[in-house]
């Protein structure tokens, strides 16, 4: 079981128990997590408008006015590599999920017994300071080589890592492309009258995911 639920009081694995936890943890797994990160990708682009310029002239030139689909997204390095450096800078899930040794580890000269909590810090590879150029800066030339084309990095792991990583990964990443190009396609974000995105607070508000603080967003109709 995930987040809250407890599942331990039936035995049997087919109870309608069994099934209204399930589907509870799919829509709690799989509603907050693309929603936090949705608010982060507004939140940034308002912040790094260049960013999102060229997002857009990426979306005008490889799919025009037609609806977005998820096969465009490999003629889209550029919002590709936005999207994977929202997810990581966003860092929605710090701590992952908890889980317990099955039987007595060694790690790291460490002994841990069996069935010992144990955290995984997701925070401490999305931000390493050998694997990324500027860990703490939203930049989204980690994920692009210098002639541009998309990058696959291994210290991207914002769904863990593992036979109990994030079961909705692919699902996610769909969500995230199509509903983000979608909404740039359509809009300008921009922050309201009288404030510099250069003031835009990108600090993470407080809570089990890491989302943002409550802001106020201008979303102008594209031309
Ligand atoms: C940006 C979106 C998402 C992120 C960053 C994310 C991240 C994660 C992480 C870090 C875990 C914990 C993995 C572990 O325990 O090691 C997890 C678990 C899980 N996620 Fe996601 N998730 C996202 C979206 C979704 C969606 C859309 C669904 C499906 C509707 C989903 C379903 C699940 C489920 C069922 C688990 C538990 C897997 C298990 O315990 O075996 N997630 N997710």
């Amino acid at each position: 079981c995930i987040f809250e639920l407890d599942c331990s009081t039936s035995t049997a694995y087919f109870s309608d128990e069994n099934l209204v936890a399930l589907v509870s943890n799919l829509f709690a797994a799989g509603t907050e997590t693309t929603a936090s990160t949705l608010r982060w990708a507004l939140l940034l682009m308002m912040r790094y408008p260049e960013v999102q310029k060229k997002v857009c002239d990426e979306i005008t030139k490889v799919v025009g006015s037609a609806q977005p689909r998820i096969a465009h997204r490999t003629q889209m390095p550029y919002t590709d590599a936005v999207i994977h450096e929202v997810q990581r800078f966003a860092n929605i899930l710090p701590t992952s999920l908890p889980h317990a040794t099955t039987t007595d580890v060694m790690f790291k000269n460490y002994y841990i017994p069996k069935g010992t909590e144990v955290i995984t810090l997701l925070t401490s590879v999305l931000r390493d300071q050998t694997q990324w150029e500027k860990p703490d800066t939203f930049n989204p030339e980690h994920f692009l080589s210098s002639t541009g084309k998309f990058i696959k990095k291994e210290a991207f792991m914002p769904f863990s890592l593992g036979p109990r990583m994030c079961a909705g990964e692919s699902l996610a990443k769909m969500e995230l492309f199509l509903f983000f190009t979608s909404l740039m396609q359509k809009f300008i974000f921009q922050p309201p009258p009288g404030v510099s995105h250069l003031d835009l607070d990108l600090t993470p508000d407080i809570g089990f995911t890491t989302r943002p603080m409550p802001h106020k967003l201008r979303a102008v109709l594209r031309a």
